[in-house]
């Protein structure tokens, strides 16, 4: 069987449109600068010390010294793309590149990063949007023109769609070339599967508790099956996990000191992600509402989040909004909803 490589496949997609060019020049050198940190990953503790803490991002974040190489690869990368803005985890403010750009680009350069040392998966979010002035990167999500992530674990891969299903390219190590591995992925549209920290369990809100107890409650409770628990701590892992074999992951708000509303950025891990599982059948929400309708107010916005399993999500938001989707429960746990003020 012939596989097309990642970058046939987006010239044959780009050919007569100007625009589309511009967006497969970008992935190309996303993937480039993804094949760069893959190495360094690889290399590990012979690379130096890439796990240790550099610094701490305003909000208490650490940021490793690999969050911030993988930053500065991903940045070089896409000056030689017509990439007008940059905006990063790693980087207060959004930068501009080629003022002549068509496109917006925002990326967590390395998600999991907490990760690095324990030899775990972890990878890069991308978001690509039309460049429409110095605010482009804060258009809702809906408007991504293309989005995706690599995932760098047993295999370096590359997860994509421009807005006709997801697919997913994986390294080949004989070439070094991504060549398509799965075509227009679909999300399992039910699952016995979720993810959550449970360790938040005692900030969640009424809702989140409900759903998770129902869960663990199995054939005994309310759902009348038995449910799994998988939490890898790096989304990207997450993620792709639920697009092989469904799921639901849950990061909502809760009520520890600056998570109100959870741990995920809006910009740059939201809302590609939520184009994913949109393009693979599956469903993004903060709860209640479409992750892609919401309207970023600033680029390191946080937003509860909650994607995979079609049924599943929707099953969530039923929690938050109608009580009689959920047996009765105590008076005591009297707050509800993802989005805590
Ligand atoms: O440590 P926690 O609170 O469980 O959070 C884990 C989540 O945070 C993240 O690591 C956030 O991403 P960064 O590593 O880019 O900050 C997700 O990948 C992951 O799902
Ligand atoms: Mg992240
Ligand atoms: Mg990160």
């Amino acid at each position: 069987m012939i596989r097309p490589t990642l970058s046939d496949h987006l010239a044959r997609w780009s050919q007569t449109d100007p625009l589309r060019r511009d967006i497969a020049a970008s992935v190309n050198a996303l993937a480039d600068a993804g094949l760069k940190i893959s190495e360094l990953l690889a290399a590990g503790p012979l690379a130096g010390a890439l796990a240790t803490v550099r610094g701490y991002h305003e909000d208490g974040d650490s940021q490793k010294e690999l969050d911030v190489i993988a930053d500065t690869l991903l940045r070089d990368a896409l000056r030689t793309a017509p990439v007008a803005l940059y905006g990063s985890e790693e980087a207060e403010a959004s930068e501009i590149l080629d003022p002549a750009g068509t496109l917006a680009v925002a990326v967590d350069p390395l998600d999991g990063s907490s990760n690095i040392d324990a030899n775990l998966t972890v990878g890069t979010i991308f978001s690509i949007l039309p460049h429409t002035g110095p605010d482009a990167l804060l258009q809702p999500g809906a408007r991504q023109l293309a989005a995706g992530f690599l995932v760098y674990g047993p295999q370096t891969s590359l997860v994509l769609t421009v807005g006709e299903g997801t697919q997913i390219f994986v390294r080949d190590p004989a070439s070094g070339a991504f060549l398509l591995a799965e075509a227009n992925v679909s999300v399992k549209p039910e699952t016995t599967e979720y993810a959550i920290n449970g360790s938040n369990e005692r900030h969640w809100d009424f809702a989140v508790r409900c759903y998770v107890e129902d869960c663990r409650a199995g054939t005994d409770g309310p759902r009348a099956k038995d449910f799994n628990t998988r939490w890898v701590a790096s989304m990207v892992a997450d993620v792709y996990r639920i697009l092989m074999r469904g799921g639901v992951y849950l990061y909502p708000g809760d009520a520890r000191q600056g998570y109100s509303h959870g741990r995920l950025r809006l910009v740059y891990e939201a809302n590609p992600v939520a184009f994913l599982m949109q393009q693979a059948q599956g469903a993004a929400t903060d709860g209640v509402t479409s992750i892609l309708d919401l309207q970023p107010t600033h680029l390191h916005q946080r937003v509860p989040l909650v994607f995979g399993s079609r049924a599943e999500v929707e099953r969530i938001g039923r929690y938050h909004h109608d009580s009689s989707a959920m047996p009765e429960r105590s008076p005591l746990f009297g707050r509800r909803g993802l989005l805590r003020a």
